[in-house]
């Protein structure tokens, strides 16, 4: 068994949030863009992907998310296989999960205001009352406000279009939409690669705040990989639809890493990381 098959073998699978083995999938018509994918991911814990473009990383993100079929292998949300699922049961799981993707802008409807954007997943469940708005009021405005103050913005941002907010605070918003729900878990698919550096930190910051404070657990996919090592307790290497290698974040700078995620961190140095491996 090599490092990597006993690395997978360690980890404890048994009261995972999601797990995934042997996912395959091709797109119609074309090439296979995910072979025999295997991953785990437990509560409060962070997973990072990283891997060229074109690796297959949004794609088992989207499969994850149950927004993609795949052609075989089995995913497991909760513990529970998706097989073979009523919609009623897929709805009520899909609940559980959350997404925030690079555009914040494509993500909210420029014709809703905040409120009605924050408040669409909540809408969708009819009866369900978050248990941050427990013994309080139960006005859909009050739990909007909650939710923007949970992603530190002033309750008069209700109000607005996202064409008024910046790229920050709109992804703040999609931010607060996606725990709207109490998700166990969220996919984070390169949610700062389109802000400024100073932004992509805060919002790295407000993500690790609110996975303490919340317990979620997070499948991060980025391209920066101080990002993924300042977010992540694991981190996977894809390539070409496949799991390359899959590691504790302490051990991405070890010089016995796969050659293709040397290159990648050689890759990475040479054009954002002049100095220090960790930015933030
Ligand atoms: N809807 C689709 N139909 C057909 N092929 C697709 C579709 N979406 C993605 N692909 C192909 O699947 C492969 C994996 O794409 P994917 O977006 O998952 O990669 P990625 O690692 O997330 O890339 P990036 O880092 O650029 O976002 C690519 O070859 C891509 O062209």
């Amino acid at each position: 068994m090599n490092n990597q098959a006993a690395y997978a073998q360690q980890q404890d699978t048994s009261n995972a949030v999601v797990t995934v083995s042997g996912l395959t999938k091709a797109y119609a018509g074309g090439k296979t863009v995910l072979q025999d994918v295997a991953l785990s991911i437990s509560p409060r814990e962070c997973l990072g992907i990283v891997g060229e473009s074109g690796s297959g990383k949004s794609t088992l993100a989207r499969c994850i998310l149950t927004l993609d079929p795949f052609d075989q292998g089995e995913l497991r949300l909760d513990g529970q296989s998706i097989r073979g699922l009523k919609r009623s049961e897929l709805k009520r799981i899909r609940s559980r999960l959350g997404a925030v993707f690079q555009h914040p802008s494509a993500a909210l409807n420029p014709r809703l205001t905040i409120l009605q954007s924050l408040l669409e997943p909540l809408d969708q469940l009819k009866y369900y009352v978050p248990s941050f708005m427990a013994g309080k009021s139960s006005e859909r405005r009050d739990t909007a406000e909650h939710l923007l103050e949970m992603v530190k913005l002033p309750a008069s941002y209700l109000d607005k279009f996202p064409h008024q907010l910046s790229g920050g605070e709109k992804q703040r918003v999609t931010i607060a939409r996606a725990i709207s729900t109490e998700p166990d878990f969220i996919v984070l698919d390169e949610p700062t690669a389109s802000l400024d550096v100073t932004t992509q930190a805060t919002i790295l910051n407000l993500l690790k705040d609110l996975q303490d404070e919340l317990g979620l657990a997070y499948l991060f996919i980025s391209h920066d990989l101080a990002a993924v090592h300042f977010m992540s307790d694991r981190i996977m290497v894809m390539k070409e639809g496949s799991v390359l290698e899959h590691f504790p974040k302490e051990a991405l700078f070890h010089s016995d890493r796969h050659p293709y995620t040397q290159s990648l961190l050689e890759v990475f140095s040479t054009c954002c990381l002049p100095t220090e491996p960790i930015l933030l």
